[in-house]
This record gives structure tokens, C-alpha cells and sequence, in this order.
């Protein structure tokens, strides 16, 4: 039995080593992310037991990343290289503050070969909470649908939990695209993860009692909003809690916050926290990311995020 699977892309990313404008970076760090990808290693580095459904390709980058996934302790059962179809690639620029810009280079993106006969009902049924993004619908929103209609209709018929990040990358298609495509998912989400600008082209509104209501419409009784910086609010059956934020002991990276502020979300609802609980948990883990360089090397260990919570103490040496 696995508590979470994702379906999703992974690239090699590289990290510019200084910051700055990326026409001036002539030298890059080869590391490894994606949205559902550091999703993946967030929940495995809680303790969760993972799953990913993907396809990389047959190549050293893809060897690299299907060992990086493995070694962090995620089922690698349903992630196959695939010939013909280069791994993806995404540059990144990050400036002083720690925002910055990404440069995908992900067409025919291995994922891409995904179809609804590669999903496996035994491998879906045998999970707590299948989580889906934008991300991957995005990479080919026609096809991709499908797939992701179908991967949660298997979901919902065998009682299985779904989270969506509606995770709108911009570069990748339109807002009315992912407004019509994403609209198709809600009805068979029962979690959705969300920012405050992603709720606003779904819903047409970045009022939380408003995305809650609409969310509502489509029968998602969990809600988190995610405002960064702000911290997040979140709804669950009548309940309502807004979280403080919390601030990070400097920001110098904020690629990949809201993906571990998903997978503590996530762990906290498959553990029975409250929805307080719940939100301090993933936020501690969206400010800790943003302290470490790199999209997923700042996501916690468990005993990391209790110490950072204060429930565990610390012993330096
Ligand atoms: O897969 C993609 O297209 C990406 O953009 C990869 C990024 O590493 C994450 O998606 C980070 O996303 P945030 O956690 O929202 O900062």
C-alpha cells in the first residue's frame, strides 16, 4: 500500500551559480526538479510512502534522475525510460531576492508518451491520495486531460483521495486553457492546493470565502490557499484557519515553497491533524524550502520540520 502516488514530469534543472540576469550565467549546477517530481520527494522525506507515475528519457540525465528519485525512497515501479525522448531541461534565473525566472526546454518531453492504457488500476487503487498538477496537464492539455480524467475516475471509484495544484505555469499555455481544462478536474477533487493567482483564473476571484464557495460548487470540502509570503488560509467541512507565515531564516531560493507546502499538507491530512495543524505544518516546510538553494534540496525531514516547530529538540553536536 502506498499513502500518495503523483502523476508527472521531471528535468534536469540548472542552477545558474551566480545570480542574476541568466544571459550572464556561464556556469550552471546540473541538479535535478518539476513540479510533481519535488512533490514526490517532499512526501518520501516525511515518510511517506510514494509513488510516481512518469517517464524520463533513456539517456544519462534520465538515469541520473530515475537514481536521484530512487535513492530518496520513492516507488520507481511506473517510471520508465523511454527511447527517442531527451530528458527535459529547465534553466533557471534567480536574482538577490531569491525570485527569479525559469527557461523550459521540454518539448516532447518524454512524459509526453503517457497514455491512459499506461495507467495501471491495480497501481492506483493501491494508494490513500492520488495528487495531480497543472504541470503535466499542461505539457499537451489535450491529451494530457484524458489521462488525468481517467487516472481519477480510477481514483474515485476506488475511494481513493485526490489532491489537485492547479500549479499554472504560464510559459506552458493559457490561462483560458487551464481555466477550461482544470474546471473538468474539480468535480473529482476532494483537496485543492492552491495560490491566491492560480484561484483567481480558475474561480475568477482571489477572495478565499469565494474560492471556497465555488470550490464548494464542485463538492472540494478541503481548501488550502497558498499567499506565500503571507502565509495561507484553509477551509475543511465549515472550519476556517488562517495561518501566519513563517519567516525563513533568510530567502534565497522560492522555487518549489509550494510544492512542499503540498506534501505537508498532505501528510498532515493522512495523519489526522487538525486544520491549524495542518497549515503550520506545510507552512514551516514552504519556508524552509525557501531558505535552501535548489527546488527541492530545502524539503525537511520530518524530525527537521518538528524541530523547526519546536515539538523536537535540537542536538547540534
Ligand atoms: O515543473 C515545473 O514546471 C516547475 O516549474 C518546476 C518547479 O521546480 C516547481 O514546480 C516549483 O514550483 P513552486 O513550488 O510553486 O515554486
Amino acid at each position: 500500500m502506498k499513502d500518495i502516488i503523483t502523476i508527472g514530469d521531471a528535468m534536469i534543472t540548472l542552477d545558474p551559480s551566480h545570480k542574476g540576469p541568466m544571459r550572464y550565467s556561464s556556469s550552471f549546477e546540473r541538479k535535478a526538479g518539476g513540479a510533481e517530481f519535488n512533490f514526490a520527494i517532499g512526501c518520501s522525506r516525511l515518510g511517506l510512502r510514494t509513488g510516481w507515475i512518469s517517464r524520463l528519457g533513456n539517456d544519462e540525465f534520465g538515469r541520473y534522475i530515475f537514481n536521484f528519485a530512487r535513492g530518496e525512497g520513492i516507488d520507481m515501479s511506473a517510471v520508465h525510460l523511454m527511447n527517442g525522448y531527451p530528458t527535459s531541461l529547465n534553466f533557471k534565473e534567480v536574482m538577490e531576492d531569491g525570485t527569479g525566472r525559469t527557461f523550459y526546454y521540454r518539448e516532447n518531453s518524454p512524459v509526453s508518451t503517457l497514455t491512459d492504457k499506461d495507467l495501471d488500476e491495480a497501481y492506483i487503487k493501491d494508494s490513500k491520495v492520488l495528487h495531480i498538477t497543472g504541470v503535466f496537464t499542461a505539457i499537451d492539455y489535450k491529451k494530457n486531460k484524458l489521462l488525468i480524467k481517467r487516472a481519477v475516475e480510477i481514483a474515485k471509484n476506488n475511494g481513493v483521495i485526490v489532491s489537485l495544484d492547479p500549479n499554472i505555469r504560464l510559459k506552458l499555455w493559457t490561462k483560458e486553457q487551464a481555466r477550461e481544462t482544470l474546471v473538468e478536474f474539480l468535480p473529482y477533487v476532494d483537496i485543492l492546493l492552491t495560490g491566491v493567482d492560480e484561484a483567481e483564473v480558475l474561480f475568477d476571484t482571489s477572495e478565499p470565502s469565494q474560492i471556497v464557495e465555488q470550490s464548494k460548487v464542485h463538492g472540494i470540502e478541503t481548501v488550502a490557499i497558498k499567499e506565500g509570503e503571507k502565509g495561507a488560509i484553509g477551509y475543511h467541512q465549515g472550519e476556517w484557519y488562517k495561518a501566519t507565515p513563517v519567516p525563513p531564516k533568510k530567502v534565497v531560493d522560492t522555487v518549489g515553497a509550494g510544492d512542499g507546502f503540498d506534501a505537508g499538507f498532505i501528510y498532515g491530512f493522512l495523519e489526522g491533524f487538525p486544520l491549524d495543524k495542518t497549515l503550520r505544518f506545510a507552512n514551516t516546510i514552504g519556508s524552509m524550502v525557501v531558505s535552501v538553494y535548489g527546488d527541492n534540496e530545502g524539503l525537511p525531514y520530518l524530525d527537521e520540520v518538528l524541530t523547526h516547530l519546536g515539538e523536537k529538540e535540537l542536538i547540534e553536536r
